[in-house]
């Protein structure tokens, strides 16, 4: 993706580096820190995280997206860097989402003719017609910024001796400074961190506000899935939180659907072709660049039963709408396939997951009349709902205390 790659300087992102040794050990590393063994340390994370974004949602509701976002953001930057971030206006959120415009727009593989002929990424940003010469060069900024004064942040941290404990924290303290391979660590630490941020600040937020939408739009879906919560949790005058991961099949049913009925990146990301394939009776040359159709998937009624159009979470579950149905795929295909899946799949259901119970449990969702902008969404690598006014009502008085109350302090 010349594009990407080596004009807008994306290269240190593990979604756009070629499978080879370099890739394989990111790769590596960024599994080992999300992997499930790990979910002491990050689940904790993520809840206090979700516990504020529900205070803001009742203090500021029409704020919703940028609510959404902040929890996205602070809690990877929590767990990837150590940084405490507030507030929605932070220095560090907003480079994510003007790193992340950018690395949206640079995406569009199709939108640039470089992507087919590299050799015009040797054009001089002033040449006439070389406009995407000067979009990369501002955005270049930001792309470079976003991996490295996050991480100088930590380094800075572990310095002074006042480090919160975080990956990059517990990677770079497993280095030994004056081993002679100590850089190009640095690199990988680098290269996997940035990926952490820029892969977990946008794309969940995309679920997020589809899953408000999805409510508006299905008032019965809401109703069905509020009363598991109280049944469950609710009626123990606590908020839901890990302890019901995986007990509420109904609310499992739901993530899923919303991750299914508007994929995040309905033709995932691109993937080269390393050596000549037949498929189908159609030869695929070494070189080539394909795009798996995931919406196509996604909507596929052979695979996910009648009607794939329609948001409709209990395809998920069986006849009797009380346990899910063990027949009907719910698999990862909206996360990527073969071994460029998404490796942030599971912690990825979590923060929905989380997000959907907690908010579902004390809040009431309706549409706001009029509102011509519902069920729209932007076009892209990744896509969004286009922004859409909503109504986010506490369902009770002991509801808005239950969200006062359930703030976790400074872990
Ligand atoms: C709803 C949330 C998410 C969705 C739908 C999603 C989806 C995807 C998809 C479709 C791919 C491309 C897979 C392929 O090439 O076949 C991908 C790759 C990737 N995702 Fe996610 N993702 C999500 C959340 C996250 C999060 C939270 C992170 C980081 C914490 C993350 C990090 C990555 C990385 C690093 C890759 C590149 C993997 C590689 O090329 O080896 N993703 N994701």
């Amino acid at each position: 993706m010349p594009m990407m790659n080596d004009l807008v300087g994306f290269d240190w992102n593990i979604g756009f580096i070629p499978y080879d040794e370099k890739w394989k050990e990111r790769r590596k590393v960024f599994q080992q820190l999300f992997h499930q063994s790990k979910a002491d340390f990050y689940r904790p994370r993520l809840l206090k995280a979700v516990r504020n974004c529900l205070v803001h949602l009742l203090d500021d509701p029409e704020s919703y997206r940028g609510h959404c976002r902040l929890l996205a953001g602070s809690f990877i930057l929590d767990v990837a860097y150590g940084l405490d971030i507030q507030s929605k206006d932070d220095f560090y959120i907003q480079l994510a989402e003007r790193g992340m415009r950018a690395m949206a727009l640079a995406g569009t593989f199709s939108g640039y003719l470089v992507n087919f002929i590299p050799s015009l990424k040797y054009l001089p940003w002033w040449f006439p017609g070389a406009q995407f010469k000067r979009d990369a060069r501002v955005w270049r900024r930001d792309a470079e910024a976003m991996p490295r004064d996050c991480l100088r942040f930590a380094e800075d941290a572990l310095k002074r001796g006042d480090a919160r404990s975080c990956f990059a924290t517990q990677l770079i303290q497993e280095l030994e400074p004056e081993n002679e391979e100590f850089s190009e660590k640095m690199k990988v630490i680098h290269d996997v961190l940035g990926s952490i941020y820029s892969g977990g600040s946008d794309t969940v937020v995309s679920s997020f506000t589809t899953f408000l939408l999805t409510m508006v739009q299905n008032p019965d879906v809401q109703k069905k899935a509020q009363k598991d919560i109280d049944e469950a949790v609710s009626r123990l005058g606590r908020l839901p939180d890990f302890r019901e991961y995986r007990a509420l099949p109904y609310i499992q049913a739901l993530v899923w659907e919303v991750l299914r009925w508007r994929p995040v990146a309905p033709v995932a990301v691109p993937h080269f072709v390393t050596e000549d394939d037949v498929y189908n009776g159609y030869c695929i040359p070494a070189g080539s660049t394909v795009f798996a159709n995931s919406w196509a998937v996604l909507h596929d009624e052979a695979v996910y039963g009648p009607n794939p159009d329609a948001f409709d979470p209990s395809r998920f579950m069986n006849p009797s709408n009380d346990d899910l149905n063990p027949e009907i795929s719910m698999g990862y295909d909206m996360f990527g396939f073969g071994r460029r899946i998404c490796p942030a799949k599971l912690i990825a259901v979590e923060s929905l997951w989380v997000f959907v119970v907690s908010v579902l449990a004390v809040f009431d969702i309706k549409a706001v009349d009029g509102e011509e902008n519902i069920g729209r969404y932007t076009s892209g690598m990744l896509i969004h709902p286009h922004p859409f006014r909503v109504q986010i009502l506490p369902r009770s008085i002991d509801a808005a205390n239950l969200i006062r109350n359930g703030v976790i302090a400074s872990l």
